[in-house]
């Protein structure tokens, strides 16, 4: 009974969807995938795991690539446009400001906050957010870089000279606690729910892979009787448990500090002072009530799952690069000795400026392994592209992977060649074709928090380890992001004697 009703239901809504798409498809259309099936369309390629959904995403760009950069696909009754022609990419990230429904599935546990909120909501928010990511702001996080850097060094020294190594772990744990400190002012008072809040995590972050690739359960009438959403249901309340504790927490001790008349400001392990994230949403809230507690715990929600895992698998990937290119390598270490000379001290943000081939490495690492190699929009109304018109209802995938693969990167477009950053004659087209970050108005909104946070890490790491890896043998997947699947280990020597390794 249940099959039927489901069955019937998808026949009829797949009946009008495509009946009111196909009556506003103009008379060119791009080319269709190849395996559209009557009804399924191509929903049946979305089922399998999640190694099976990074090869299909790739076999989905790299089909758009040689059919002229914009494909369709049929996921059940929802026409998809796939599209990797750069132009037309940069013409839907800033024409289609609404997330896909996909982004829904994120919902029940991030509302909407910058990341799956869309229309009048996000545009607010990203305007009264905007400025708590501005260079001042930034510039005041760099002593808690610097410290948590120094803090990684010392964790890491028990693998010196023990062979390969799972580095994400320790990757995770400082990119978590960095995020903690400077977007929430908070540090290890929460120790003890740690790992707990870390495993529901990446539990939701399988959650949406898994609600993706069943198509079946897309439809919330049938994803909501599933044994999945009574899981992701527990996820959720304690994930929304543990964020509200963090806001609670962080009004008392600024409503203490406000009777106290003392500054609001966190402090770095230096003393230096520094204003978190939270605060500023937590006085707007106050001054202006410009924003509700609901909808900072949605931003709360969303900085932490945007923020953590997103920079510790960007520099897990780097550190694997930097240690299969040994002659890259040298060249960071060549620069690090430049800019800052063999000194232990602080990295400052005029270094930072000044560390250009590193920022090369990242860049070029982030081109190769995006961790977002797709992302989503729903366009609400028509949209004009070079050759054809995404019509308004269609949903379209910004295949970043596939751009990062255009034949316009050169003959080298498969190889790590971060030189050709460096390069003046190539590298205005390079950052219009990079996006790492996205791209458009909805791009990252802490792109430079987190290049600064990852060039400083990498800074000191550097400067003591050597590092081993073969990136090679990794092999990839998508849970939401894209992660190792296997294979993401590396090994350290000692570059300086211990004894200059202060924790
Ligand atoms: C290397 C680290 C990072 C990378 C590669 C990265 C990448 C991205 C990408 C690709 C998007 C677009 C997602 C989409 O449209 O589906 C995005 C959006 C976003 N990122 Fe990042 N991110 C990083 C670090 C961070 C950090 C540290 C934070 C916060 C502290 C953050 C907060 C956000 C937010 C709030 C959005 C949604 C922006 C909007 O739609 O207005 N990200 N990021």
């Amino acid at each position: 009974m249940f099959l039927l009703l489901f069955f019937v239901t998808c026949v009829v809504y797949a009946f009008f969807v495509m009946a009111k798409q196909r009556k506003k498809m103009k008379v060119l259309e791009p080319p269709s995938l190849p395996g559209k099936l009557p009804i399924l369309g191509h929903s049946y390629i979305l089922y399998g795991d999640n190694i099976h959904t990074w090869n299909v995403l790739k076999w989905v760009s790299q089909e758009a690539l040689t059919k002229g950069g914009v494909i369709t696909m049929n996921i059940g009754p929802r026409l998809v446009y796939a599209i990797t022609d750069p132009d037309d990419l940069y013409t839907v990230a800033n024409s289609c400001l609404l997330k896909d429904y996909f982004y829904n599935f994120a919902k029940p546990w991030l509302g909407n906050g910058l990341f799956s909120g869309s229309g009048p909501v996000w545009r607010r928010h990203r305007k009264l957010l905007n400025p708590a990511f501005n260079q001042q702001v930034l510039d005041g996080f760099i002593g808690v870089f610097n410290d948590q850097s120094r803090r990684l060094v010392g964790q890491l020294l028990v693998q010196v000279g023990k062979g390969s190594f799972p580095h994400l772990k320790y990757l995770s744990v400082y990119t978590l606690e960095t995020v903690f400190q400077t977007v929430f002012g908070v540090n290890e008072k929460y120790n003890d729910l740690i790992g707990e809040y870390l495993s529901s995590i990446a539990q939701m972050q399988s959650i949406f892979t898994e609600r993706f690739q069943k198509v079946w359960l897309h439809p919330d009438i049938f994803y909501n009787m599933s044994q999945l959403k009574a899981t992701q249901d527990k996820h959720v309340k304690f994930l929304h448990r543990f964020s509200n504790m963090v806001l609670e927490n962080r009004k008392l001790q600024m409503a203490k500090r406000n009777i106290n008349n003392a500054q609001t400001d966190g402090q770095n392990a230096n003393g230096g002072k520094f204003k978190p994230f939270l605060d500023l949403l937590l006085e707007l809230s106050n001054n202006e009530e410009v924003i509700t507690d609901k909808e900072i715990r949605e931003e709360v929600d969303t900085f932490m799952i945007a923020g953590y895992d997103t920079s510790s698998y960007v520099l897990m990937y780097t550190l694997m690069a930097i240690g299969t290119y040994p002659q890259v390598q040298e060249k960071i270490y060549r620069e690090i000795q430049d800019v800052l000379g063999y000194s232990d001290r602080d990295v400052t943000k005029h270094d930072l400026h000044k560390l250009v081939y590193l920022e090369a490495v990242i860049k070029e690492t982030l081109r190769l392994y995006p961790i977002a190699p797709i992302v989503s929009r729903y366009a609400d109304s028509d949209v004009k592209l070079k050759n054809y018109t995404v019509p308004a209802g269609c949903s379209v995938f910004l295949l970043f992977w596939g751009m990062h693969h255009h034949s316009i990167w050169g003959p080298d477009a498969e190889q790590f060649n971060p030189e050709r950053w460096l390069d003046s004659t190539t590298l205005s087209t390079n950052l219009k074709l990079f996006a790492g970050f996205s791209i458009g108005k909805r791009n990252c909104i802490a792109k430079t928090f987190a290049m600064m946070s990852m060039k400083t890490t990498i800074t000191h790491l550097l400067r003591h380890y050597k590092v081993n890896a073969d990136i090679s043998k990794i092999t990839l997947k998508i849970d939401v992001m894209l992660q190792p699947a296997s294979g993401s280990v590396i090994s350290l020597d000692l570059r300086r004697p211990k004894n200059h390794i202060g924790c």
